[in-house]
C-alpha cells in the first residue's frame, strides 16, 4: 500500500480501499508543519451541519472532503503529540450548529433542527463552546440546546449575554463563563459572547455586549488573574464589539494573556488586539480548522513556587507575546501531514464510528433521494447574475413554478421575492438530492403575500431593497444596521471572497496559478503575521450578487393588481419599502396573509422534480 500496514480499514476488510481513505480527487499537502507553543487551540465555527464533509468532486470541494469523524481522529491523534510535547492542547468551537445541510435539518416532521447532528458534537472533547445566532431563530432549538447539548459539558458551553426563558423565568442557555484548569494547570476565565442579534425568537433574550460588559456578574468573573482569559463567542474578530470585551478586561489586567475565538462572518480572519493577544476566526461549513499556538508562561502557580512572580501575576514576563496562527482545510491529507499518520494509521476506532454513525443518520433521513440532475453547476458567486449558471437567477424561475403548485392564487399575476442570503450553496452539476436541496437553502421559512398591489407598486420594491431604484434611493444606513442585527451576513463573506479574487487578478494570479500548479480554494490576506493559509490556493472567480432577488414581473398594466409574495425572513423590510416606494396606503402586517404551504426549505426540489427529470 505504500502505507504503515497497520490495516484497519473501515469496512473491516484489509486494502478494501474505499473512497474515504482515498480522497476523490487529489489533494495538495500543507506547505509546512504547524507551529506548536505552550498553549495551542484547535478552533472551529459555524459548521452548520456540515458534518459528513463536503462531498462534491469540483474544486475546491475536496479541499474540505473530511467528515467529523476524520476531524474526531485528528483531535485525537493531536491530543497524542501535545502530551509526548508536554504542552496545552484545548478545542474550542464558536456556535451555529444548526441550519446548514440535511444532517441538522433533514429531520422528519416533529423533530427538532439539527438534535441528531448534535449528538456527534457532543462526542468531542470540546474544552469550551459558544453559543451562535442559528441557535436562536426557533424557540425549540435553543431549549434543546439549553437541555439536551449543555449538560454534556459540564459548564463550558457558554452564553455569556444569551438567555432562555422557561416557565417565566430566565436563565442563561448554557453558562454565563466557565474557569478550568488546562491540563499543565493554566487557570482559564472563558466567556461565550454572541454579537448583538435581534432576530431571536420569543422567549429568548440577547443583550447587548456593551450592557452585558456592565454587568456584576461580568465584573466579579474577570475580578481574579487568570493564566489566560480565552473569549470565545459568535462575533467576527474585525467589526464587530469585542474590543468592547477586551477593553473591560485589559482595564482589570494590562498584560494578562487573552485570546479570542470568534465567528459569524464565514471568513478566516486574524489580528492583534495588542502584543499579548490574538483574535482568530475560523471560516464557516467545516472548511477550515483554525489553529492558534501561543507561547505563554509557565502557570502562574508554577512560577510563584520559583519565585519569579512579583504580585502582577505575570511575574516579569510582560513582553509581546508568540502567536502563531493556521487556517487548516479540513481533509484527510491535511489530518494525516500533521499528524505523521498515513492513510491506514489515521483511523481510530472513535472517528470510524462517529463516520459510521453519521453515515446512518444520512440514510435514515433519506439524504441520498434525488429530485432529479442538475444539468450543470449553478453558483452563488461564481457566475455573473443574472445568468444562466447563477443560482440566483436559477430561483428566480424556480420560484413561480414551485411555489404555484396546488395553489388556488396560481392564475393571479404575482412578482415573488426572496433575499439573496437564503441561498447558503453552490449546486452542483449531477444528481440533485434532498441533501443538496438543503445545503443550497436550508431555512424553513414560509412565502407570505400581500394581494392586490398595483403592479406598478409591486415592481418597485425589489430596485428599492436593493438601494438603487429608479430615484437612486440607497438602503440607508439603519436598514443595513437592522439587516446586520438580524444576522444578515452574506455582504461580509462577500468582501471577503472578492478581496482575494481581486488581489489575484492585480498580482497576475492566472500565470502564477497555472506555474504553481495550484488548485481553487480560499487566499486568505489577514492582520496577523506570515501566511495563514495552510495550503496554496488559487482563489474562485467572483462576481457580485443583489441582496435581493424576484422572478421576472408579469406583464400588465401599471395599475394591474397583483400578488406580491415574499419569504417571511424579510417580511419587516419589505412591509417597509412598501411604504416607502407608494403613499396611498399604510401596509401592515395585517395585509399579509401565508402564500403557500410549500417552504423554502422545499422549492428547489419541487422545481428539480419538474424541470430536470
Ligand atoms: O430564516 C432565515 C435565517 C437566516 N437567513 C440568512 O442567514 C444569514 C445569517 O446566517 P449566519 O450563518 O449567521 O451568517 C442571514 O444573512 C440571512 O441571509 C435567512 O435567509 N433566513
Amino acid at each position: 500500500c505504500g502505507d504503515d500496514h497497520t490495516h484497519d480499514a473501515r469496512d473491516g476488510h484489509d486494502h478494501a480501499h474505499t473512497k474515504r481513505e482515498f480522497p476523490s480527487s487529489p489533494l495538495a499537502p500543507p506547505s509546512r508543519p504547524l507551529t506548536w507553543g505552550a498553549l495551542n487551540i484547535l478552533h472551529t465555527t459555524d459548521s452548520h451541519g456540515w458534518l459528513l464533509g463536503h462531498q462534491k468532486t469540483s474544486f475546491p470541494e475536496p479541499n474540505y472532503s473530511g467528515d467529523f469523524g476524520d476531524f474526531a481522529s485528528f483531535v485525537s491523534h493531536m491530543k497524542e503529540l501535545a502530551l509526548k510535547k508536554d504542552v496545552d492542547l484545548l478545542l474550542v468551537d464558536s456556535g451555529d450548529l444548526h441550519d446548514g445541510t440535511g444532517l441538522s435539518d433533514g429531520y422528519a416532521p416533529g423533530g427538532v433542527d439539527a438534535h441528531a447532528s448534535n449528538q456527534f458534537f457532543k462526542e468531542l472533547p470540546y474544552d469550551v463552546l459558544a453559543i451562535g445566532n442559528h441557535e436562536l431563530y426557533i424557540y425549540n432549538n435553543t431549549l434543546d440546546m439549553h437541555q439536551n447539548f449543555a449538560p454534556r459539558f459540564n459548564g463550558r458551553y457558554l452564553s455569556s449575554n444569551v438567555n432562555i426563558t422557561i416557565d417565566g423565568v430566565s436563565k442563561p442557555v448554557g453558562s454565563r463563563f466557565a474557569k478550568f484548569k488546562t491540563r499543565k494547570g493554566r487557570a482559564v476565565t472563558a466567556l461565550g459572547v454572541l454579537y448583538d442579534f435581534t432576530g431571536n425568537d420569543k422567549n429568548t433574550t440577547v443583550q447587548p455586549v456593551e450592557a452585558m460588559v456592565k454587568e456584576a456578574w461580568f465584573a466579579a468573573a474577570i475580578k481574579d488573574e487568570p493564566d489566560l482569559f480565552l473569549l470565545a463567542g459568535h462575533m467576527p474578530v474585525s467589526r464587530d464589539n469585542w474590543p468592547l470585551v477586551f477593553n473591560a478586561i485589559r482595564a482589570v489586567h494590562p498584560i494578562t494573556p487573552i485570546i479570542i475565538l470568534g465567528g459569524h462572518s464565514h471568513i478566516r480572519d486574524c489580528l492583534q488586539l495588542d502584543g499579548r493577544s490574538m483574535s482568530l476566526e475560523s471560516g464557516r461549513y467545516m472548511e477550515t480548522v483554525g489553529w492558534m499556538s501561543a507561547d505563554l508562561a509557565a502557570p502562574k502557580h508554577e512560577r510563584r513556587h520559583e519565585g519569579e512572580d512579583h504580585g502582577s501575576g505575570q511575574g516579569s514576563d510582560t513582553k509581546n507575546i508568540t502567536f502563531s496562527r493556521r487556517y487548516l482545510d479540513p481533509n484527510r491529507v491535511t489530518y494525516e501531514y500533521h499528524t505523521g499518520r498515513g492513510n491506514f494509521s489515521f483511523d481510530t476506532a472513535w472517528g470510524r464510528s462517529i463516520t459510521k454513525g453519521l453515515e446512518k443518520l444520512a440514510k435514515t433521513f433519506d439524504l441520498s433521494f434525488e429530485y432529479g440532475t442538475a444539468p450543470h453547476d449553478f453558483t452563488i458567486n461564481q457566475a455573473p447574475y443574472p445568468s444562466n449558471d447563477s443560482l440566483l437567477s436559477l430561483v428566480e424561475q424556480a420560484m413561480p413554478i414551485a411555489l404555484t403548485v396546488n395553489n388556488t392564487r396560481a392564475s393571479t399575476p404575482n412578482i415573488m421575492i426572496t433575499n439573496s442570503g437564503s441561498l447558503r450553496f453552490d449546486i452542483y452539476a449531477g444528481p440533485f438530492t434532498k441533501n443538496d436541496q438543503l445545503t443550497a437553502s436550508p431555512f424553513a421559512d414560509s412565502f407570505l403575500y400581500i394581494p392586490n398591489v398595483p403592479a406598478v407598486v409591486a415592481k418597485a420594491v425589489l430596485p428599492a431593497l436593493n438601494g438603487a431604484g429608479a430615484d437612486e434611493r440607497r438602503r440607508d444606513e439603519s436598514m443595513e444596521a437592522e439587516l446586520w442585527a438580524r444576522g444578515y451576513v452574506g455582504t461580509r463573506y462577500r468582501e471577503w471572497i472578492e478581496e482575494m479574487y481581486r488581489r489575484d487578478v492585480v498580482e497576475g494570479g492566472e500565470a502564477r496559478r497555472a506555474a504553481a500548479n495550484l488548485t481553487l480554494g480560499y487566499v486568505t490576506s489577514d492582520a496577523c503575521p506570515g501566511v495563514g493559509d495552510d495550503t496554496p490556493h488559487a482563489p474562485l472567480e467572483f462576481h457580485s450578487i443583489p441582496d435581493f432577488i424576484a422572478s421576472a414581473a408579469p406583464a400588465v398594466a401599471d395599475d394591474a393588481p397583483i400578488d406580491l409574495i415574499f419569504v417571511d425572513f424579510i417580511e419587516t423590510q419589505l412591509i417597509g419599502i412598501v411604504n416607502s416606494v407608494q403613499k396611498d396606503k399604510v401596509f401592515t402586517t395585517a395585509d399579509v396573509s401565508q402564500y403557500t404551504d410549500i417552504l423554502a426549505t422545499e422549492l428547489l426540489g419541487i422545481f428539480a422534480q419538474q424541470a430536470w427529470n
